[in-house]
């Protein structure tokens, strides 16, 4: 054999063993380690991925919590997962233990390629940039700051009523046109009137394209076998995809930070969390860029998520119209017909309030939970995590275990009558939601998530619920066209994704009567100068 043989001999011997002690490690990485909780049973290589449906999986990890019990323990190639199907193991775990269970997993593709240099609050991992961003948010979403926003949201609900009355067949667009105006408003200073406004729908894109690239199965599983990263950019479409959006992101984003600059220069411009934040710069430590980032990140985390819940309060009175009366019946009897509910009139609400916690444990918009990550090797009730181990609060779960009989079905009573009662505790505090947990350290519902990562919005988005529920039943009557039949169910009546939506369902939008109809129109001239501060 002369020299080159050899050399190729060896070459190709070297290249043989690293491809088998790479299958052999990534075969054996992809085994359930020791004393981890159980689940099904894994495939080489690839773990439990080929059981997992890459859309809705919450309704998959509720029947392997059925089968495997609260804990579930699964493999996506080497990356140990967790799945918690009951409130208790939250508690204790996200609660509890939030130093260690408070990071989020590796995402090249938000943190890489999207959202650089930790500049999402959402996506960033436990540590000194995350508590900078928090900290930050805290202090723009603190009490004081929120309720002062109850004039814009009430303003803005107020214009739904108006374009529901004047255009109601295109009910699903003004639902969603509030959520992104008051965001638009309150952090940019902005005015978003309509949903064909170009500001209001460039915005729905980037949003959806966000949403889409971060599905589960939208994008190869990059963070889970990390040589797929390497691959040249002809083998990965996704890279590209992500690439595109961050540039249509950006021109999108710094656009819209020139114009509040701008806008903020009129002697009546209004207060809005961008000027606050730039103010405050020598403080908080952002430059403009991770100034524009909090303001896109808190957009994005407040938008999509009101809407979809105001949709299936929708969703639930016209499935539901016995609920949609008694709403009506409490309306009714405070504010008559000669003006629309306000902030005033929301704790005299309890059955309006009872309906909002409904509809966010019925539907939960982020229903398999927002992932958090152990920053440490960690044991609990005889189960071992290793750092490392991706946790799912399956909130869809936790929603439907044994403390809520018939739970797919709308039952809003169950607010009034459990151990979150509020009905007497909903007499003239004016704390909306006076209560977190019901004694125990349970919180009413885990749609906001928990530990130290739990939704630092709750309070914004609960006004923004409870005004939006209490005008929109004062106003009109929501009822199923005659021979139509509406869709709930979770798998086929929502869009999937990182977020769920109701899909357009068929639904009579009318107002009750010629003296309701009046009010709106009276209480949108009254409130149109305020909102014209914002722009058109
Ligand atoms: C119905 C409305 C909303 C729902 C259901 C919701 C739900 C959630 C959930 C499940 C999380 C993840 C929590 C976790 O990891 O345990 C989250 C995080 C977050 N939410 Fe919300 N949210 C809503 C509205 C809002 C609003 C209006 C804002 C801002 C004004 C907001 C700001 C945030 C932020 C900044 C985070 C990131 C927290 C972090 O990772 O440190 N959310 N939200």
């Amino acid at each position: 054999m002369n020299t080159t043989w050899t050399v190729l001999f060896v070459v190709f011997g070297v290249l043989v063993a690293i491809a088998a002690h790479s299958l052999v490690s990534l075969t054996l990485a992809s085994r359930r380690p020791k004393s981890f909780p159980p689940g099904p049973p894994t495939v080489p290589i690839l773990g439990n991925l080929p059981q997992l449906p890459t859309t809705k999986s919450f309704v998959k990890f509720r029947e392997l919590g059925r089968q495997y019990g609260p804990l579930v323990g699964l493999k996506l190639g080497p990356q140990n997962m967790v799945i918690l199907n009951d409130y208790k193991a939250v508690l204790d775990l996200f609660d509890r233990r939030g130093n260690i269970y408070s990071s989020r997993p590796d995402n090249h593709i938000a943190n890489d390629i999207l959202f650089q240099n930790q500049v999402h609050a959402l996506f960033t991992p436990y540590g000194d940039k995350w508590r900078q961003l928090r900290r930050i948010i805290q202090e723009l979403l603190r009490t004081s700051a929120v309720d002062k926003l109850v004039p814009l949201q009430t303003a803005e609900s107020t214009q739904t009523l108006y374009h529901l009355l004047h255009d109601p067949n295109r009910w699903y667009d003004h639902i969603r046109r509030y959520s992104m105006a008051v965001m638009l408003a309150s952090i940019f200073g902005l005015r978003g009137a309509s949903f064909d406004s170009p500001r209001v729908k460039t915005l729905w894109d980037i949003t959806e394209q966000n949403t889409a690239i971060n599905e589960l199965g939208a994008t190869p599983p990059v963070d889970i076998f990390p040589f797929l990263k390497l691959l040249p950019d002809f083998l990965s479409p996704w890279r590209i995809w992500a690439r595109n959006i961050r540039k249509d992101y950006r021109k999108w984003l710094f656009g819209l930070v020139r114009e509040s600059r701008e806008h903020s220069a009129r002697p009546d411009a209004p207060d809005c969390f961008l000027g606050q934040m730039f103010r405050g710069q020598e403080k908080n430590g952002l430059d403009d860029e991770g100034i524009a980032y909090v303001g896109s990140s808190l957009l994005e985390a407040g938008t999509d998520t009101t809407a979809s819940t105001i949709l299936s309060f929708l969703l639930a009175m016209v499935t539901y119209p016995s609920c949609l009366r008694k709403c009506q019946d409490e309306v009714d009897a405070r504010c008559g017909t000669l003006r629309s509910p306000s902030i005033d009139d929301l704790d005299h609400f309890p059955y309006i309030r009872a309906c909002m916690d409904e509809t966010l444990r019925w539907r939960p918009v982020a229903a398999g939970g927002i992932p958090h990550t152990l920053t440490q090797d960690d044991h609990y009730e005889g189960y071992f995590f290793p750092k490392g181990t991706m946790f799912f609060a399956n909130t869809w779960s936790i929603h439907r275990s044994q403390e809520f009989a018939r739970p797919d079905d709308f039952i809003p009573e169950r607010f009034l009558k459990n151990k979150f009662g509020i009905d007497q505790k909903a007499s003239g505090d004016a704390d909306i939601h006076p209560t977190q947990d019901g004694g125990d350290g349970r919180r009413i519902h885990y749609v906001f998530g928990a530990g130290r990562r739990i939704c630092s919005g709750q309070r914004m988005a609960e006004h923004s619920l409870m005004i939006n529920l209490a005008k929109l039943v004062w106003a009109f009557n929501f009822t199923a066209p005659p021979n139509t039949t509406i869709d709930t169910s979770i798998e086929t009546g929502y869009e999937g994704g990182f977020l769920v939506n109701p899909k357009k369902f068929p639904v009579d939008i009318t107002p009750r009567s010629s003296a309701h109809a009046e009010v709106i129109e009276r209480e949108m001239k009254d409130f149109t100068p305020f909102l014209d501060t914002f722009g058109k």
